[in-house]
This record gives C-alpha cells, structure tokens and sequence, in this order.
C-alpha cells in the first residue's frame, strides 16, 4: 500500500532554493521526486494554449482535471510533457509563472489538482516541492521543512539563474514580480503559503546550497529514524 510510503515536504516562496534541495534530497535519498509547482504552471500553459479565461474558476477546472501532463526524468533532468509536447523550458517562462500564481488561487483549481499530486507518494518515499505540501497534500508528513529567504537574495538567484539560461532580465521587475506573487501565494483563501506548525523553517538568505542540503538530510534522516 503506497499510502504509508514516507513524505518529507519541502515548501516556500519562489527562488528559496526548494527545486534545488529537492533534487538533491532525492538523489541522495533515492526517492522519488514531486514538483507540484510544475503541474500549477503546465496548467497555466494549458490554459494560456487553449485560449481559456484565466479568470474563470469554471472555464479552468476542466483542463485542471484532464491535465494531460507526464514527467519523465533522464539523467537526472526532468522533462515535462503536455499533451505529447515538451514544454520543460517553456513553463519558466515569467508570463507562465505569473499565471500559474494566479490560477493556483482557486479553490476547486486546486481540488482537481489534489488527487493527482498524492498519487505521487511511493515506496521508498517522496520528496515533495511546493507552496502547501506540508499542511494540505501531505499534512502527516514525517518531515517538513519551510525554506525561505529574504526577496531580494531570492530574485537576485532567480536573476542569475535566468541569466545562465540567456534570457536578459531587469532585477527590478524580477524583483516586483516575486513580491507579487508572493502576496498572492500568502494571502490567497485556501492553502496560502504558510509553514505547518511542524516544519522546520530554515532562512537560507546567508547559506550556501551545500550547508542547506546538509541541514536538511541531517534533520531528515534524525525525525525518520525517531518516527
Ligand atoms: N542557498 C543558495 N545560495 C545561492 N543560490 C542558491 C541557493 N539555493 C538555490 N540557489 C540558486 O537559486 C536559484 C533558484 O533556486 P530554485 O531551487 O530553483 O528555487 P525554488 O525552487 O525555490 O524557486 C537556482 O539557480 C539555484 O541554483
Ligand atoms: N504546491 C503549490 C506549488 C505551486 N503553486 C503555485 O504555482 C506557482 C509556481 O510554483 P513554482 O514552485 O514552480 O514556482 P517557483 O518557486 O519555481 O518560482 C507558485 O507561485 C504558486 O502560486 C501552488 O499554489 N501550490
């Protein structure tokens, strides 16, 4: 029964450094790996391609519901399919990622989306990336960590990030952009980003990727041997 398999939840704000840990965690774990981010923006592609009202509730439950997505992972990368398509690199895109915040406000949006998350959990355990992963996918979660950091440090990774990848941005409209859509995240009515009250909140804004990854696997593998 794949209901028991264990979860460690890592969720926080955009440009933390979550996707980063979690990949890490999972390799080093070799557990499977859940980027539920990556299904709120290939639904925002979803709806963005089929020319749908990204303010209709209604008109985006459906596609929310038959989301026709798969991941495929090779060598490590993981390669989002929509609809037979590769759109790994196009739902990075910052139009996709403004309106995957603003479609993930919904609340029958994200009850579509509920079930299909969840049946990533499996042996021997799942690694799960996102906004709500400790306090409504996966509540009892045996380990939980809330990433964050300060929005400046964050939209400074995110700016160098999308540098590397040859797309020119402007700190100053990342930066907006990020604030932005943390509002939403944190104020919308249901599953706002929020710790769980048993998560362990590390602020990486003056730690390395390396000290980050140490902390949480020690954390992570201390809980799971108690639990
Ligand atoms: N502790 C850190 N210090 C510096 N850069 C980091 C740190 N953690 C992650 N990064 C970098 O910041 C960028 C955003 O990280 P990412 O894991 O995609 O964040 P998130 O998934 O939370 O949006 C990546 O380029 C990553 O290499
Ligand atoms: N579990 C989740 C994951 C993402 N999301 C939404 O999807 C958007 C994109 O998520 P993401 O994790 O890919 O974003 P980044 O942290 O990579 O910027 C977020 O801004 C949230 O609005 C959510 O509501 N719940």
């Amino acid at each position: 029964m794949t209901a028991t398999a264990p979860v460690i939840t890592i969720d926080g704000p955009s440009g933390a450094g979550k996707g980063t840990l979690c990949k890490a965690m999972a390799e080093a774990l070799q557990w499977h790996l859940l980027d539920s981010g990556a299904i709120y923006r290939v639904l925002a592609l979803a709806a963005l391609h089929h020319q749908v009202d990204i303010e209709s509730e209604e008109a985006l439950v459906p596609i929310a519901a038959h989301l026709d997505v798969r991941f495929i992972s090779t060598d490590g990368e993981m390669a989002v399919i929509l609809e037979g398509e590769d759109v790994t690199g196009e739902i990075r895109t910052q139009e996709v990622s403004n309106t995957a915040s603003k479609v993930a406000a919904f609340p029958r949006v994200r009850e579509a989306l509920l079930r299909r998350q969840r049946a990533f959990r499996d042996a021997p355990g799942l690694i799960a990336d996102g906004r709500d992963m400790g306090t409504v996918v996966f509540p009892d979660a045996p380990v939980k960590i809330f990433l964050d950091a300060s929005s400046e440090e964050r939209a400074h990774r995110r700016m160098l990030q999308l540098q590397e990848k040859g797309f020119s941005v402007n700190f100053e409209r990342l930066l907006a952009e990020i604030k932005e859509r943390d509002e939403r995240d944190r104020n919308r009515a249901i599953a706002p980003l929020v710790p769980a009250q048993d998560a362990l909140v590390l602020d990486s804004t003056s730690m390395s990727i390396e000290q980050v990854i140490d902390t949480a696997l020690n954390y992570a593998r201390e809980k799971l041997a108690l639990s």
